[in-house]
């Protein structure tokens, strides 16, 4: 039998706190110091690890020195830095990798890094964890001394510009990825951006060559590309995260706005990190390459370290380090495929991360649209 009892009159109710074990209760939980797990998450799975008292030495910028724990004067560094996509608990799908893996990144302030690595490296999520687009603890991740996700100041100043993905929505009933548009001059777009500095905006336009008259639901899509880089740029930007942005544009688009970069960074002091597949004329543009694989930083050098690039021989460099680091990623499937481990696993559908608004973005181990099924 069940026994109700009568609830306290209104008024009298007592408040708690309630427990919560959801996602940001765990992320706060992650801040405190604690032991990271040997998957470099904390207890509870969430994504990043790293804290500011923790912060490590040992960085990859040849001759970079300080003390732990302090910034020293780069203007981007990230410290150890992992990162995983939530599943639909909010936590990292079990036994799935981090997408962003234990990396140490240090930069200094004028350097132009070119951001390489094979489909799938993780270059994009890396850029919008710096970006601030992606919730890490607050010390695993330093541009101009603050949190990008934490500090929303650094974006909307635009001191922090972050320039990737194509200009689209998803439009119910209409489809997904919709290129922006609208019956309206590319100019009411570009002028609307308050605090501009109109001889910079101008000087875009031109680098640019773009027609202030274009109608913005008639353009082609360099022409598109061209507007949504112009807008990114107004803001004389301090830390500039580039995810291939270039594709649509035609080569003297691409050089002049390449050229642009550089004089920002050498005349202005800017950092620019650049995340790309195209390599033509690129040689003598970095003044640091990154090389990513798996989700782990395999090299950051300075372009002078690297002989190819006066040569001019770019392509043929990353070539090479794309074959190699394919042949051994294919070795390590080899092995992982023969495992006792791999033999031992369920074959059915066993996690699913989630849905986007509309979409289903799940990733359900077979082919069935079961959820858990063991
Ligand atoms: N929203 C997401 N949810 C779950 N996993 C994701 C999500 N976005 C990307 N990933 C996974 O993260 C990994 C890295 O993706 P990312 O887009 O960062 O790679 P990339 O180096 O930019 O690749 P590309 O050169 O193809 O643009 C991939 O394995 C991808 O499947």
């Amino acid at each position: 039998m069940t026994v109700y009892t009568r609830p306290p009159p209104l008024g009298q109710h007592t408040t708690s706190v309630l427990e919560t074990a959801g996602p940001f209760a765990r992320q706060q939980a992650s801040v405190q110091p604690e032991k990271p797990t040997d998957r470099g998450m904390d207890k509870e799975g969430v994504a990043c690890k790293a804290s500011a008292e923790s912060l490590s030495t040992d960085t990859l910028e040849p001759g970079a020195k300080g003390p732990g724990g302090s910034w020293d004067g780069a203007v981007l560094r990230t410290a150890d830095l992992s990162f995983s996509y939530p599943g639909i608990d909010g936590r990292p799908l079990p036994g799935v990798p981090p997408v962003v893996r234990n990396m140490s990144i240090k930069l200094p302030q004028g350097a132009r890094c070119l951001l390489i690595g094979p489909n799938g490296a993780g270059k994009t999520t890396l850029l919008k964890v710096l970006g601030g687009k992606h919730m890490v603890a607050e010390g695993a991740v330093r541009v101009l001394g603050a949190s990008p996700f934490h500090d929303t100041n650094l974006a909307a100043s635009g001191r922090l510009s972050y320039l990737g993905g194509n200009w689209d929505r998803d439009i119910a009933f209409a489809g997904y990825s919709i290129p922006l548009q609208g019956d309206f001059p590319a100019r009411r777009m570009i002028e609307s951006v308050a605090g501009v500095d109109p001889a910079r905006r101008a000087r875009l336009m031109e680098v640019l060559d773009i027609d202030p008259e274009w109608r913005m639901h008639r353009v082609s899509d360099g022409q598109r590309r061209r507007v949504q880089i112009c807008l990114g740029l107004l803001h004389p930007f301090q830390v500039l995260l580039l995810d291939e942005i270039t594709v649509d544009l035609d080569v003297l688009g691409r050089a002049d706005l390449l050229n642009f970069l550089r004089a920002e960074c050498e005349q202005r002091g800017a950092t620019i990190i650049y995340a790309t597949h195209i390599f033509d004329g690129l040689e003598r543009w970095p003044t640091h390459v990154a090389f990513l694989a798996g989700g782990r930083l395999e090299r950051l050098q300075r372009a002078d370290d690297i002989p190819e690039l006066a040569q001019d021989r770019l392509l043929e460099l990353v070539e090479r380090w794309l074959r190699e680091e394919l042949a051994r990623r294919k070795a390590a499937r080899g092995k992982a495929d023969g495992s006792e481990e791999a033999r031992a696993k369920p074959d059915v559908a066993t996690w699913s991360n989630g849905w986007a608004p509309g979409r289903m973005t799940s990733t359900l181990r077979d082919a069935s649209n079961a959820v858990m099924r063991m």
